[in-house]
């Protein structure tokens, strides 16, 4: 079945990139999926070094593919506590849609998982409600992934979030995590392994077009 996340991709005008939790991957997914669509990046709470500055350095794109953070605060820590630490307080109504311009495509990357407190009161979750865009899970290829994969995806679509797609990364052909998120959940899984060298866009087509 070739062309399989291609069509997806293309028959979507952005994705909101959430994960399993935090370091699994989904500034470099958001690199690869924006150097493949060519699309406009956003992440709109950021807290520690900004992932926009390591989407720009591997995806090599300019800076008009970039939307400035909504919230940022340099400790790198819970977003809700940031924003205490800051004397701020991180409100959902202040987070809007960026300004697509020329751009035909929108990558949002959330910070940590679907629970990470904006707040008290509100979550990664409710972000990705409020922009209505379908989400996409990374999930690192490792033990462990099972229960948080399938929790993010229940907890998405129990909200009534569409979940466009499953990243397995880091994928390692000799795990079973595959075979058993495509079993059980049901939606398209892409594999994409553990690279020395960020792909190059012919690399990247090649990963899009020939998984599953
Ligand atoms: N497929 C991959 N191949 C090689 N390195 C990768 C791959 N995926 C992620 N990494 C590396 O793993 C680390 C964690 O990934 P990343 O920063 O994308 O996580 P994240 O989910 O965006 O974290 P955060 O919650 O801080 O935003 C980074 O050093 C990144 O370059
Ligand atoms: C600092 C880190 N790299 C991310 N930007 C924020 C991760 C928040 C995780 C919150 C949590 O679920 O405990
Ligand atoms: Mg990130």
């Amino acid at each position: 079945m070739g062309r399989f996340f291609e069509k997806i991709i293309n028959s979507s005008d952005g994705f909101f990139i959430t994960a399993t939790g935090t370091s699994v991957g989904k500034t470099y997914i958001s690199a690869l999926l924006l150097k493949y669509t060519g699309g406009l990046y956003l992440k709109p709470v950021q807290t520690g070094t900004k992932d926009s500055d390591t989407v720009k350095k591997l995806s090599k794109l300019n800076k008009y593919h970039f939307s400035e953070e909504i919230y940022h605060f340099s400790n790198a820590v819970a977003p809700n506590i940031a924003a205490e630490r800051n004397n701020d307080v991180i409100e959902i109504d202040k987070i809007a849609l960026p300004n697509l311009n020329e751009h035909k495509f929108l990558i949002i990357e959330g910070a940590g998982g679907i629970y990470a407190p904006l707040s008290n009161n509100y979550f990664m979750i409710d972000l990705i409600k409020k922009f209505s865009l379908p989400a996409i899970i990374v999930a690192e290829d490792i033990l462990g992934t099972l229960n948080h994969t399938i929790m993010t995806y229940k907890a998405l679509t129990q909200n009534r979030c569409k979940v466009a797609f499953i990243v397995l990364n880091k994928y390692s052909p000799e795990s079973y995590n595959f075979r058993c998120l495509s079993e059980i959940i049901k939606i398209p899984v892409l594999r994409v392994p553990y690279y020395k060298n960020f792909p190059g866009i012919h690399k990247i087509r090649e990963i899009i077009n020939e998984s599953i």
